[in-house]
């Protein structure tokens, strides 16, 4: 049973082929709580996540939404629940305007049976392209309402795929690797607006940036060889001897 979390996990795994990349994982989350997902490279991350919301379905395990059993749920069901994740590359659509990309995430949010792939005019729909703005607006983006995605650099673009994510206000935020290829000043930008969002939004993150990471999370979960090494409270998790020793030689600094 889900016992009134937002989110609870009970010993899943995933194999390919022959091969165990998740062996057992367990975890509770609950509402509003922001955790930080870290481990070495081919700790099975990803594949976490793809399992959360619905990309891959786990060898072993179920996975609870409060009382809902969702293990076999698809991805599209749990996107309208209100579990969504961004990627750790543009999911965007680079020929339309930052403005165009928001205003179907938003009718798609709203559309019931609409065609969501397609634009309806301002003069049909003044409300949608009031919200788009007041959105760019309250993000400071309102200077790139009008520019076509693939002229933003990698960075802008990463940030308004995330902001597309909030968009659809999720409950539940899965962020693969949030600042990877930013610079400083776009890193700043999306701890910020991570900050900065609602306290009841659940957001798990994973992220490589150890600085930005254990700033945001209020738990951290360690992943190694298939399962949680360790997990958390921020300070504990970076004082510990375990996860100290995975990183050393990796030239990440706990
Ligand atoms: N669809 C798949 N088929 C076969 N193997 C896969 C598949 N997806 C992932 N893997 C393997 O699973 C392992 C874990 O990959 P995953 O991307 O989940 O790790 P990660 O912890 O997110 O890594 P990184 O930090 O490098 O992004 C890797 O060895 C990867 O090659």
């Amino acid at each position: 049973m889900g016992s009134g979390k937002i989110l609870k996990i009970n010993g899943i795994g995933k194999s390919f082929g022959g091969l165990q990349i998740l062996k057992d994982i367990s975890l509770e989350v609950e509402k509003g709580e922001r955790i930080g997902i870290i481990g070495p490279n081919g700790a099975g991350k990803t594949t976490f996540f793809n399992l959360l919301v619905g990309d891959l379905e786990p060898t072993h395990g179920e996975i609870y939404h409060y009382d809902t059993n969702i293990t076999k749920q698809p991805n599209f069901k749990r996107v309208r629940n209100g579990i969504v994740r961004t990627f750790q590359k543009n999911n965007l659509l680079n020929e339309l305007s930052v403005l165009d990309n928001l205003l179907l995430v938003l009718q798609r949010k709203q559309g019931s049976g609409q065609v969501w792939f397609k634009l309806r005019g301002e003069k049909q729909y003044p409300k949608l392209y009031e919200k788009a703005d007041e959105l760019l607006e309250t993000w400071g983006l309102s200077h790139q309402r009008d520019s076509i995605v693939k002229n933003l650099s990698y960075g802008e673009q990463r940030q308004i795929e995330i902001l597309l994510g909030v968009a659809t206000e999720p409950s539940i935020l899965l962020l693969d690797e949030p600042t990877a290829g930013m610079s400083q000043s776009e890193t700043n930008y999306i701890v910020n607006l991570l900050h900065n969002l609602p306290k009841d939004l659940t957001l798990m993150i994973i992220e490589h940036d150890l600085d930005v990471v254990f700033g945001l999370a209020d738990r951290m979960v360690v992943l190694y060889d298939g399962g949680v090494l360790v997990e958390g409270e921020p300070d504990q998790v970076r004082n510990d001897e375990r996860v100290n020793k995975i990183y050393i030689g990796s030239g990440d600094e706990i």
